[in-house]
């Protein structure tokens, strides 16, 4: 067990609004100042995966759940190789954290990594405030870069900074070089590689640590291909099936998996999308996407799963959406889609079907390793259509 007081003693800091809402609180994690797009998550728990999920690079994530570090930070739970968040918003930072697997505080952690958080802050009058004026720029500043600085002047960084609607991220945070997740035998040992039951080829978009692991486990050869992988770099490794994984910014400016992804509809390949992957499956088709005025973010959002009727308690982490019509087949260039999920809070699309060829996508998170699982049947409805590919 770590602790930590550093949190009580810290400077002052200041959140500022793009609409000139301001907030003033201590500063959490490292001092300094920072930007992004200020988006709320009512996850209560799993905030290691949330920081370190790369689809919310250039974001600062605020948390809903008043406690935020109770548990320390271990060394199993991260989704990538670093926090990928822009900032960190919460109001009660743990003061003793404690876990038979924390290595270190989460304060400690966030300023190792050099991210810029706020404490001490009304989390509850910030998240209303985004949830009726809509996700909005916003800057955090503490220690010697805000001193003296007036308001105003900090609101003028604020609205200096990029705008999260057509952002092109992906090649940001996604590997360069293509790597390979073997597939996991019944033992735990790690199958050799050309000898797994299936092989796919995963485009990685940002991607999270967890969704190579949730197919290796199904006996799967995970070949993870930067973003920038071309149709040829994917059918190069003989998949049996192509995934298109979860990722930051805004999908109408991702053309190049685009065009990767209706490649992989014309030669039928089966085909699975998460999240950024499910809006790309989206666009592929003819559909548009756009930006939701808060998101969805958390792990307790209600789905509906439309081919079985059945609903599901899923995780989420999206800015943006499909806009495909809920009540009727579409044609599309690839034969006839519908949507195939549909959130039960909003209506918004999440998940879509091909109806005459095996390609499917959700756009939330079966994967999520924080919870909850209901949603890692789809990992196994991939593996169905692999397998019907190959009967
Ligand atoms: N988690 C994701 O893949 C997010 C997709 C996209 N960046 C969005 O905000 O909607």
């Amino acid at each position: 067990m770590t602790t930590s007081t550093r949190g009580a003693a810290k400077a002052p800091a200041v959140l500022v609004l793009e609409d000139g809402r301001i907030f003033r609180g201590r500063a959490y994690g490292a001092v300094g100042e920072t930007f992004g797009e200020a988006v709320f998550s009512t996850g209560m728990t799993g905030y290691q995966e949330t920081l370190t999920d790369p689809s919310y690079h250039r974001q600062v994530v605020v948390m809903t759940a008043p406690h935020v570090g109770n548990t320390g930070v271990n060394d199993e739970d991260p989704e990538s190789g670093r926090i990928w968040v822009a900032g960190y918003v919460v109001r009660d930072p743990a003061r003793l954290p404690s876990n038979w697997r924390s290595r270190r505080s989460l304060d400690d952690e966030l300023v190792e990594q050099g991210v810029v958080g706020i404490s001490g802050i009304d989390t509850r009058a910030l998240t209303r405030h985004l949830r009726e004026r809509g996700a909005m720029r916003v800057g955090i500043f503490s220690g010697e870069a805000w001193k003296g600085v007036r308001d105003e002047a900090l609101l003028a960084r604020v609205k200096e900074a990029p705008q999260m609607q057509g952002a092109n991220l992906s090649a940001e945070v996604a590997t360069k070089e293509t790597y390979v997740v073997p597939a996991i035998g019944p033992d735990g040992e790690a199958v050799p590689l050309g000898t797994a039951k299936f092989t796919v080829a995963a485009v990685d978009l940002g991607i999270k640590g967890m969704t190579p692991r949730r197919m290796a486990e199904r006996g799967i050869e995970v070949h993870v291909l930067p973003a920038t992988a071309t149709a040829e770099d994917v059918y190069a490794v003989n998949p049996d099936g192509v995934f298109f994984s979860n990722g930051p910014g805004d999908p109408a400016t991702a053309d190049g998996p685009v065009a990767v992804m209706r490649a992989v509809l014309e030669r039928r390949t089966p085909l699975f999308g998460i999240c950024f992957g499910n809006q790309i499956l989206g666009r592929a088709l003819g559909f548009g996407t756009y930006k939701l005025k808060y998101g969805h973010r958390g792990i307790n959002q209600p789905v509906q799963d439309r081919t079985t009727g059945k609903v599901e308690v899923t995780a989420h982490n999206h800015g943006f959406a499909v806009d495909a019509p809920l009540d009727k087949v579409s044609k599309t260039p690839f034969g006839r889609a519908e949507v195939s999920h549909v959130c039960l809070n909003d209506q918004v699309v999440e998940g879509l079907q091909l109806l005459d060829q095996p390609a499917f996508s959700v756009q939330y998170h079966p994967e999520a390793a924080a919870g909850p699982h209901d949603a890692a049947y789809l990992f196994d409805r991939f593996v169905s259509l692999m397998e019907a590919e190959r009967a």
